[in-house]
C-alpha cells in the first residue's frame, strides 16, 4: 500500500516577488527527501512566478479557486487560470476561508468536486474550534465536513485531507502527536465507513496547525500521519527539516 509522505507549505496572505526569489533560491539545491511530495501554497497573483521559480520536483498549489469555469466573479481565480500557470493542486476549505470568508460545507464541498472533476488535485483542509475540541464533539465536527465533501466527490484519487485544529493554528500550540494521531485515526475511520476501505487505505491524511522543525519528527511517527500542511514554518529556509521528517 505505502502513502507516499506529503508535506505542503501554506503561504497565505504573505511574501512578495523579493521573498519569494530568495526562498526559492534557497531550497532550490537543498538536499530533501526524495520520498516525500511537496507541494507550496501560495497567493494567486504569485502563483504564475512560483510555478516559474520554484524547483521542478516540487509542485504548486493555489490557496482557493472557484466553482465556476469562468464569467462575472469579480475577485476569483478559476481552475483554469491555475491551470494555465502550470499549477497542479488547490488548498480548499482552509478553516480561514470558513472562519473569515465566510465558506460554509456545502461551498467547499461544490469548490472540491468541481476542482478535481477539471484536473486540480486538492487538499480539503477540515478540523475543530477550541472549544468543540473542549466539548468533546471533534470528529462531529469533522465529520460534518467530511460528509458535505464525500456527497460531492466522485474520486478520492487526487485528495490528500489537511486535518487542522483551529486552535493550533498560528497559535503555536501543537497537537500532541497522541491527539492528533487519535484525531487521524478516527478521521479514517470514517473514510472507511463512509467511503471505502480501499480510500481510507490511501487517501493521505496530514497535519496541519503550528508544525515547525523541532516538532515535526515526532508527529511524523504517528502511523496514521501522512505529513504536514504547515503555516509560518513554510516561509523560512528550514522548512526543508520538516520535508524530511519521515527520512
Ligand atoms: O494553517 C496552517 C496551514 O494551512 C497552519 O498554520 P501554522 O503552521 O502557521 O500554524
Amino acid at each position: 500500500m505505502g502513502r507516499t509522505f506529503f508535506v505542503g507549505g501554506n503561504w497565505k496572505m504573505n511574501g512578495s516577488k523579493k521573498e519569494i526569489k530568495e526562498l526559492v533560491g534557497a531550497w532550490k539545491d537543498a538536499d530533501t527527501d526524495k520520498n516525500t511530495e511537496v507541494v507550496i501554497g501560495c497567493p494567486a497573483i504569485y502563483l504564475d512566478l512560483l510555478s516559474n521559480e520554484l524547483r521542478s520536483d516540487w509542485k504548486v498549489a493555489a490557496e482557493n479557486v472557484y466553482k465556476k469555469k469562468s464569467g462575472a466573479y469579480t475577485g476569483e481565480t478559476s481552475v483554469d487560470m491555475a491551470k494555465d500557470c502550470g499549477i497542479e493542486w488547490a488548498i480548499l476549505g482552509h478553516s480561514e476561508r470558513r472562519d473569515i470568508f465566510g465558506e460554509t460545507d456545502e461551498e467547499i464541498a461544490e469548490k472540491c468536486a468541481f476542482a478535481l472533476e477539471n484536473g486540480l488535485k486538492i487538499i480539503p483542509c477540515i478540523g475543530e474550534h477550541l472549544e468543540e475540541r473542549e466539548n468533546g464533539t471533534t470528529m462531529d465536527v469533522c465529520a460534518k465536513q467530511l460528509e458535505a465533501m464525500a456527497a460531492k466527490i466522485k474520486d478520492w484519487t487526487n485528495v490528500v485531507v489537511a486535518y487542522e485544529p483551529v486552535w493550533a493554528i498560528g497559535t503555536g500550540k501543537v497537537a500532541t502527536p497522541q491527539q492528533a494521531q487519535d484525531t487521524h485515526k478516527d478521521i479514517r475511520k470514517w473514510l472507511e465507513d463512509n467511503v471505502s476501505a480501499d480510500v481510507a487505505a490511501s487517501v493521505r491524511i496530514l497535519y496541519g496547525g503550528s508544525v515547525n522543525p523541532g516538532n515535526c519528527a515526532e508527529l511524523a511517527k504517528c502511523p496514521d500521519i501522512d505529513g504536514f500542511l504547515v503555516g509560518g514554518a513554510s516561509l523560512k529556509p528550514d522548512f526543508t527539516t520538516i520535508i524530511n521528517a519521515n527520512k
